[in-house]
């Protein structure tokens, strides 16, 4: 039976999209473009996720050893980038589809005015039926500041988006239960918020190309899976691929989505590494926001703040024992917050609207 999503983030992975002798694929993304194209006259939207940068400018330029790393890998994504947006764009237009350049950095899922500006432009190119290509902006983003791969970015892209499917391709058919190289191991099918022990089979090892290895993908599966949104990983080598897993047809592994939640908890969910304060609850506040009741958190229930932050900034909230219980944004800053700790019938330092709880995950 077709899978009834309508709106999908596809993730093109760099091995996918490259030959064993490190040169860009295009016969491989023009098979994809076909059947991304097919998927769009069904009617669902689609957005890509798409990596491929590097290795497309290291087909274009050979550079001395001589420079330095992460220059060099800024000169290659730069150059690759064009190569790659053109050859999309040149694919979709034969079939008569527009496409459309998005490069992101980390920075812009941190700053919610970034990450609204973002979202709206996915809204308006999608209202036109034109196909976002994303990819990381690698020619700022170095270093510290890189996502872990794209599969990281995906998942924020497939939050943000409240998409109703990601579906990773890579050079496996999905996660196995043991080492992909061996032929004993089979591809889990299925992985639902109850199925533990899965991470065990998973290995660092990665692709020649690849950045993350399985261990990204898996987490960040789970994850989005957690926020209402089905995960699929397959294999993007493998002819008509993204066809048959929307058509049930194709070995993958799938991660079940559990409930939904709303647009600002999804970010809130993604939004740890970029949390600036924190606040100490007691176990009052604790019990208050966990509890089936939608709470606020209110400055009686705050102990103590731990570090500083501004009015909008994201804040990590803490139990009496440091152990975290959820992200919010805050309403004002941690001047205006330490002045009102313990104090009764004041402003909420955390609106619900804008708390994500570790317990909605667990
Ligand atoms: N249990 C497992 N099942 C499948 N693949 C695994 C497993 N453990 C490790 N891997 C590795 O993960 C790789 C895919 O991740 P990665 O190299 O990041 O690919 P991509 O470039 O597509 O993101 C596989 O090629 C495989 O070597
Ligand atoms: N942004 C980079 C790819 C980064 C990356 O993490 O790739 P992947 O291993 O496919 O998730 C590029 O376009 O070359």
């Amino acid at each position: 039976m077709a899978l009834s999503y309508k709106r999908i983030i596809i993730k093109i992975g760099s091995n996918v999209l490259t030959k064993e002798n490190g040169l860009p694929d295009f016969e491989r993304m023009g098979h994809l473009v076909e059947q991304i194209s097919a998927i769009k006259k069904q009617g669902k939207e689609v957005i890509l996720v798409s990596s491929g940068a590097v290795a497309s400018g290291k087909s274009l330029l050979s550079v001395s050893d001589k420079f330095d790393a992460v220059a060099t890998r800024q000169l290659f994504a730069s150059i690759g980038q064009v190569k790659l947006i053109n050859k999309y764009s040149e694919l979709f237009e034969k079939r008569d589809l527009v496409c459309a350049q998005v490069l992101v950095t980390k920075e812009d899922f941190r700053d919610r005015l970034h990450y609204l500006n973002m979202k709206n432009c996915f809204s308006i190119l999608l209202q036109h039926n034109v196909i976002p290509i994303v990819n990381e902006n690698d020619v700022i983003s170095v270093t510290e500041l890189m996502f872990t791969d794209n599969d990281e970015l995906a998942g924020l892209i497939a939050s943000m988006l409240n998409a109703d499917a990601l579906i990773i391709l890579s050079n496996v058919d999905g996660i196995y239960n043991g080492d992909p190289k061996d032929t004993k191991s089979e591809v889990i099918r299925e992985i639902s918020a109850s199925t533990t022990g899965f991470s065990s089979f998973i290995s660092t090892q990665k692709s020649q190309f690849g950045r993350g290895g399985m261990v990204t993908k898996s987490n960040m599966a789970h994850k989005v899976a957690q926020l209402g949104i089905a995960v699929h990983i397959a294999n993007g080598k493998k002819t008509n691929i993204l066809i048959d897993v929307l058509n049930e047809k194709a070995i993958n592994t799938r991660f079940i989505p559990q409930k939904n939640a709303s647009g600002k908890k999804k970010w809130l969910a993604h939004s740890e590494n970029y949390a600036k304060g924190i606040v100490r609850i007691n176990e009052g506040a604790k019990l208050a926001l966990t509890s089936s009741k939608a709470s606020s958190l209110l400055p009686v229930g705050v102990i103590k703040i731990d570090e500083d932050f501004q009015k909008g900034d994201i804040i990590k909230l803490v139990d009496e024992k440091g152990k975290q219980v959820g992200l919010g944004i805050a309403e004002y800053s941690s001047d205006k917050a330490s002045e009102r700790i313990g104090q009764k019938k004041q402003k909420p330092l955390v609106h619900y609207d804008y708390l994500f709880l570790n317990s909605e995950i667990a």
